[in-house]
């Protein structure tokens, strides 16, 4: 028996769902066939300020909790999370598409990855003692900073909720967090989940709708801290309404990174991270490695193994665990899609495989390969977020560094060479956040995860987090008399 889609109402305030159906109404539909699934409505401004106060309330008796009592809350969620991994799973796929065979491992696992690992880390999160002249002496104490808002894209929704709600909750904050529209079920399950596992009433919320719903979330003066992951132009709107009220960000964006393959790279290990980088989730991740530079004594080689490659992508039912290859998550970023393949059929680009959509009902499109791809062409210049992967031709190794970094973009960057010593070289000339050599798109909680440049401000996952989660207050502690001039 799995969750029903229709949940039981649209929003999870103080520890329960919350229904004002005064809200503009918000069909959830089924990206596989198009059916529509549930019907939620767009939280209203009394929605809105009910979790915020609710954030707010919760957040003071949360932060008096030792960091191992906050902890043991979010390790018992995580545990939970794992017990229901499969009916999440089938949520997941339902809200996005994307095939069991990922949600099932991608998804609440990363999710539950992410809520242990802060867990664990909340009783070590302590401040200094600093020693100084005079036996003088200073401490630090890590404090929270309040009510965060997260808000959320469509490709990875239980995962950017707890990326998100495991650091901030750990530090000791609230969270108020608003899903991208697209998939807005899972989340509403994360707060079930929390509260089951004894988090107070408050602590986390969910509130759903468009970018009109985010926005005075992120400008009410109650919210100390914007999380936001989406586009850069979202991100730009969202950094400087958060700038007006001096508001703590973490922005993770998007990009258009760069995977080089050099000649001595092993070729079948190449397509595996060009095929994760560029068809995983049907092409709709963040950190993909989009801009595919070949070099050029390998690249007929590299397309034509490619090609045979992707005709082992199964593309069907989502739900039947055989499936490796999803639909879109919705008809608009299926007709996006569409517009770029057609953008780089005209400015020139030989299409290998693939490029159109799949003739049955829902958001289907094949994946698609194109060569040739010069670096002045929109499909090597801007984010896709979807199937489509342009392999450039390359020659010289510090040519291809900088035609790389040619990019407002800075997400991640990959490379594929046997030699070890330029794999390093060439990744730390790269401009990007979060690099990989010999391997494509991994992400587990342990390692920061976070772009530069466009692409985005501050880390998530890891230690590094911490910092995005928390203040720091330092206390002088004087111990002889206070001398003043006069
Ligand atoms: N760097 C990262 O970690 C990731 C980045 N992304 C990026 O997300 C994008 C795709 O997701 P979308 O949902 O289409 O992005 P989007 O930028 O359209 O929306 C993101 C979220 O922001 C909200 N929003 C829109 N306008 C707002 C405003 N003015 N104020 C407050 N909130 C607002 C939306 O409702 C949604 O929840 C891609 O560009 C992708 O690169 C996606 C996944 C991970």
């Amino acid at each position: 028996m799995t969750y029903p889609t229709q949940p039981e109402a649209s929003h999870f305030v103080n520890g329960q769902y919350m229904e004002d159906d005064t809200g503009t109404p918000l069909p959830v539909i089924y990206p596989a066939t198009g059916e529509k699934i549930a019907q939620l409505h767009e939280a209203t401004p009394k929605v809105l300020d009910a979790a915020i106060s609710a954030a707010e309330a919760a957040q003071k008796e949360w932060a008096k909790l030792s960091g191992m009592e906050r902890g043991r809350v979010l390790r018992r969620a995580a545990d939970i999370m794992r017990e229901r991994n499969h009916d999440l799973s089938v949520l997941e796929t339902m809200d996005t598409g994307k095939p069991y065979q990922e949600t099932s491992v991608a998804d609440a696992t990363s999710g539950a990855d992410a809520l242990e690992y802060f867990g664990g880390l909340a009783a070590s999160l302590t401040g200094e003692h600093i020693p100084l002249p005079g036996g003088d002496w200073a401490y630090t104490i890590r404090e929270p900073l309040g009510v965060c808002a997260g808000i959320g894209a469509w490709n990875y929704p239980t995962q950017i909720a707890c990326w998100k709600a495991a650091p901030a909750l750990a530090c000791g904050n609230a969270m108020v967090f608003k899903p991208s529209e697209t998939t807005p079920l899972s989340a509403l399950k994360v707060a079930e989940i929390l509260m089951e596992a004894g988090a107070p009433a408050g602590l986390f919320n969910v509130v759903q709708g468009k970018g009109g719903v985010g926005a005075p979330l992120v400008t009410d003066p109650r919210i100390a801290k914007v999380s936001l992951t989406g586009s850069v132009p979202t991100g730009r709107k969202v950094y400087a309404a958060a700038a007006e009220g001096m508001k703590h960000v973490t922005m993770e964006l998007g990009g258009k990174s760069p995977m080089v393959v050099f000649d001595d790279a092993s070729l079948e290990d190449a397509i595996s991270g060009a095929i994760l980088g560029n068809f995983y989730s049907t092409g709709q991740v963040c950190s993909n490695g989009t801009r595919v530079f070949v070099h050029k004594s390998i690249k007929e080689a590299f397309l034509a193994r490619m090609a045979e490659r992707l005709k082992d992508a199964v593309i069907g039912d989502p739900l039947d665990e055989a499936t490796s290859f999803g639909p879109m998550v919705s008809e608009a970023q299926l007709q996006i899609v569409l517009g770029f393949i057609e953008a780089g059929k005209s400015e020139g680009a030989r299409l290998v495989t693939g490029g159109n959509r799949i003739d049955k009902p829902g958001c289907w499109i094949e994946p698609t390969v194109f060569a040739d791809v010069t670096d002045d062409m929109t499909i090597a210049r801007e984010e896709i977020f979807g199937p489509v992967l342009s392999v450039l031709d390359f020659e010289d190794e510090d040519e291809v560094i900088a035609r790389a970094n040619a990019t407002p973009y800075g997400l991640s960057a990959g490379v594929y060479t046997r030699d070890l010593q330029r794999g390093h070289r060439v990744i730390g000339q790269l401009q990007a956040g979060s690099c990989f050599i010999n391997s494509y798109n991994d992400a587990p909680v342990e390692v920061p995860f976070g772009g530069v440049k466009a692409s985005g401000v501050g880390r998530e996952n890891s230690k590094e987090a911490i910092a995005h989660y928390s203040q720091v207050k330092s206390v002088y502690v004087r111990m002889g008399e206070t001398e003043a001039p006069f």
